[in-house]
């Protein structure tokens, strides 16, 4: 076995140009195994040993499959819809989950106009018919679109692309989408129905456009179907799962509604006997909308740049379940990132009481920046050495709230004495402790507040904290201590109240001292704490934020 930095799986067809892109990488061994696809145990083992997966709709990463999975860090899926993904159970284990919009649009909006050309004019069924040697061109009449109204649900990419050509043919184009406003709609030449009852009883063809979610199941429902006209013709090359089956069966049979067109199925593939696929009054495909040449070089060509860009480079696109981090914004972010996760790694260690709410303040630059991933990174940093699995980005803001930690975030625009500032203020059950950093330049991190007192104390490497009273000679106590164990100093700062009152020490250390090391510290008189944090060198990042 090939020892590279990271293994991709593709389990779906893929199309050259994509795999060749990763096979392009150096650091990326690409294994292809359909069969995987069909055999959840194998996958779900394969899986333990991948640091990515490329998939289609034909590959199921269900929540059993995801579980445990500790190596694998994205999920790319070439092409829109990943509801073959539990995106919550990947979530949870900090796996980014990607896709590749708008690179197979124009092909299902073909495809979805091609079965709408079917329905009307028998094609199906007149191929075959002369294929079985009749010339019966009697009982193939079809319906002509001009003048037919269309009925869009969902108005996103395919919707938006369907209405544009139904136009061209000059049909009428009603829709409703929850998230587009009339005037946007009217802007592409839809006239806006603000509620799907309104949309159903107005149209002799119904087209279906959105996503499967619990509020879309069965949105073709036997009461929908009932409030349609009898001569509709429904096409679905969104999801199966949009359309009562059992509901459309009956409206068949019954001449409730003249056809139906259907490219997807619940399950996938369906059953052998499926009435509606023998049904004569449909017309269907194996899930073809986005099986065309060009959408397939489209998405996998994408999908393996956004699989690339993220083990390689930490870089986020079109992820479905952690904000975008595109390579620009990822470079500017880089210190604030490192800031505030060092700021939770060391919150970590302040206290061990049972931490219950963090408050963020970002100050000055800081402020502007995207101040959700910040956030998430400084969680990140709390938890990690308090969980048995890897927190990251993806997972940290999911798995606080679902550990009752409060994570609260307070913006401030005027600037403080510094030109950037994240300050942290943490709440344990035994009481609340302060932290604040900025950053010199672009990298150079600095820790600027501990608790109640100002400081200027570099934030790397290991750092030993030591409450005191201000007294002469106690510096050259530490000095002399630490020096005759063997451990350099490497940087010192104090910070204090005023002369002669209570102060805290921040020694950077080049090596960490041993437990011994620490107790003949602390046996000074005037030394009244002190405490060890272990923080990673300068620019030491963790792995997902990319190398
Ligand atoms: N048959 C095939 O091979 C293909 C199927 N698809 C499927 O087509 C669907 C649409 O794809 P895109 O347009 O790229 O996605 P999109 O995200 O651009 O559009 C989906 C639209 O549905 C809307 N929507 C959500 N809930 C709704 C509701 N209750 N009622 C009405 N509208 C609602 C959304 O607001 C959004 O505008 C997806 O389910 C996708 O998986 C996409 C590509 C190929
Ligand atoms: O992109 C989508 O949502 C699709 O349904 C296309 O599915 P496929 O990649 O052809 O298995």
């Amino acid at each position: 076995m090939t020892s590279v930095a990271y293994r991709v799986l593709v389990t779906d067809k893929l199309s050259e140009e994509g795999l060749a892109l990763l096979r392009a990488e150096k650091d990326v061994e690409v294994v292809v195994d359909s069969k995987l696809a069909k055999d959840p145990k194998a996958l779900k083992e394969a899986l333990k040993d991948a640091d990515g997966i490329a998939i289609r709709s034909g590959t199921q990463l269900t929540a059993e499959v995801l579980e445990g999975q500790t190596r694998l860090k994205a999920i790319v899926r070439a092409g829109v819809g990943v509801d073959n993904i539990d995106v919550p159970a990947a979530t949870r284990q900090g796996i980014v989950v990607m896709n590749t919009p708008g690179g197979n649009t124009i092909s299902t909006a073909e495809q979805t106009m091609a079965l709408m050309l079917a329905l009307s004019r028998n094609t199906a069924r007149a191929d075959a018919s002369l294929k079985a040697g009749k010339w019966d061109r009697n009982s193939l009449t079809g319906v002509q679109l001009e003048g037919k109204t269309l009925g869009v649900v969902g108005l996103g990419r395919v919707g938006l692309a369907v209405a544009q050509r139904a136009l061209g043919f000059e049909m009428k184009v009603l829709g409703y989408d929850p998230l587009l406003s009339a005037e946007k709609a009217q802007e592409h030449g839809v006239e806006f129905v603000h509620k799907l009852d309104d949309l159903w009883p107005q149209c002799d063809y119904i087209t279906l456009h959105t996503p499967l979610t619990p509020e879309t199941r069965h949105v073709v429902s036997a009461a929908a179907i009932a409030s349609m006209r009898p001569t509709v013709r429904i096409i679905n090359c969104a999801r199966g799962g949009l359309i009562d089956d059992a509901a459309l069966l009956e409206a068949l049979n019954a001449g409730k509604v003249a056809g139906a067109a259907i490219d997807v199925f619940d399950p996938e593939p369906p059953p052998a006997d499926d009435p509606i696929i023998a049904h004569p009054k449909t017309v269907v495909t194996p899930h073809l909308g986005a099986s065309t040449e060009e959408a397939q070089v489209n998405v996998a060509v994408e999908a393996a740049r956004l699989l690339c860009d993220y083990l390689i480079r930490g870089q986020v696109r079109f992820s479905v379940n952690t904000p975008t981090l595109d390579r620009a914004e990822m470079q500017d972010l880089r210190g604030h990132l490192d800031l505030a996760w060092r700021l939770g790694l060391l919150h970590a260690q302040m206290d061990r009481g049972a931490i219950t709410k963090a408050v963020l303040t970002y100050r000055g630059d800081a402020a502007l920046k995207n101040t959700k991933l910040l956030t998430a990174c400084f969680a990140a940093g709390l938890m990690e050495a308090s969980l048995a699995q890897s927190v990251n980005l993806v997972n940290a803001l999911p798995f606080a709230r679902e550990r009752g930690l409060i994570i609260e975030e307070k913006i401030v625009d005027a600037p403080g004495d510094f030109g950037t500032l994240i300050q942290a203020e943490v709440t344990t059950d035994r009481k609340t402790y302060v932290a604040a950093g900025t950053l010199f330049g672009k990298e150079f991190l600095r820790l600027v507040r501990l608790g109640s007192f100002q400081l200027d104390a570099h934030f790397d490497g290991p750092l030993l904290t030591f409450t005191h009273n201000d007294r002469p000679g106690l510096i050259g106590f530490l000095g002399t201590t630490l020096g005759d164990r063997g451990v350099n100093i490497a940087q010192m700062n104090v910070g204090r109240e005023r002369p002669g009152g209570e102060a805290i020490g921040v020694v950077n250390l080049d090596g960490i001292p041993t437990q011994d090391d620490l107790d003949a510290v602390a046996k000074h008189p005037d030394i009244l704490s002190v405490r060890l944090i272990k923080l990673p060198a300068q620019g030491e990042l963790p792995s997902w934020l990319g190398s």
